[in-house]
């Protein structure tokens, strides 16, 4: 087991206001962890700094073994496979989706004049194939649907072989059999022991891929409940989260979660 992830005691704040507070977090390569939390909790916060796309006001976070601070966070954020919303809205709508993929291992959007070896064409294409976007490598990006066009996100973000993915919100603006392709989809990547740590983001239990292991639960930038899903994710744990009770159900390794009467 190796550690790709540890938060010791960190605080973000801003405006005089800690949106993290004393975040004790560790992540390990084999491990797969979903964030949970309402509107504002910190969630995507805590992302940037797990991507090393900011610095904590006080407190550690060491990402895979380097200390923020420390180390050259561009070498760093080569070894991270990251997807939010703001990474789609980077990519150039005529960009083919073949060179989507394929740009990601030379780090930029949009292709130029590069030149790529047929290795890494082919290894593009497999990508594509495994996350069902065989027949779509040369399509302009923006023809994609949401479903396609995240499904394509995450191909490019696991095209450099990275040693942790984290996913912000992969499944929001989806339709139901756009979420339920892209669960599917992340539960065997989640499960496959190939694959790097994951950590996602999550609005919604019932979008929770079956094989994810961990849950953290945030509320007003402090972890309310972190460890193994089965121990974090209760319903008296996401009552306290979001303040008020849950009815919470399993059924084949999805959650369901419903307000109580
Ligand atoms: N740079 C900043 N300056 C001031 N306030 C900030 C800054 N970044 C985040 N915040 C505030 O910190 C809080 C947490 O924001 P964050 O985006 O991390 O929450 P979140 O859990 O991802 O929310 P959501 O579920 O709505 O996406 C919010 O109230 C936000 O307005």
């Amino acid at each position: 087991m190796v550690n790709v992830l540890r938060f010791t005691d960190v605080t973000y704040v801003r405006d005089r206001r800690p949106i993290l507070d004393g975040i004790d977090w560790a992540v390990e390569d084999s491990e797969r962890w979903v964030i949970l939390g309402p509107n504002g909790a910190g969630k995507t916060t805590l992302m940037k700094l797990a991507t090393a796309n900011d610095y904590p006001t006080t407190g550690s976070v060491e990402v895979l073994d380097k200390r923020l601070g420390r180390v050259d966070i561009f070498e760093l954020r080569n070894r991270i496979g990251f997807v939010s919303s703001a990474t789609g809205r980077r990519i150039p709508a005529s960009e083919k989706v073949r060179d989507l993929v394929l740009t990601a291992a030379y780090g930029v959007e949009g292709r130029w004049n590069e030149h790529y070896d047929d290795v890494d064409v082919r290894q593009a294409e497999r990508i594509l194939a495994e996350w069902d976007l065989g027949d779509y490598v040369d399509r302009a990006y923006g023809t994609l649907s949401d479903g396609e066009r995240k499904r394509a996100l995450i191909a490019r973000a696991v095209m450099t072989d990275p040693e942790m993915l984290l996913l912000d919100e992969p499944s929001a603006s989806l339709d139901l059999g756009a979420r339920e392709r892209l669960l599917q989809m992340l539960s065997g990547f989640a499960r496959s022991p190939h694959s790097p740590a994951m950590i996602m983001v999550t609005h919604h239990v019932e979008e929770v891929p079956p094989g994810f292991t961990h849950a953290l639960l945030l509320r007003d930038g402090q972890v309310q409940a972190s460890g193994p899903i089965t121990e974090a994710l209760t319903a008296e744990n996401l009552e306290a989260t979001f303040g008020m009770p849950f009815e919470l159900t399993v059924s084949n390794g999805r959650y369901a979660a419903v307000a109580k009467p």
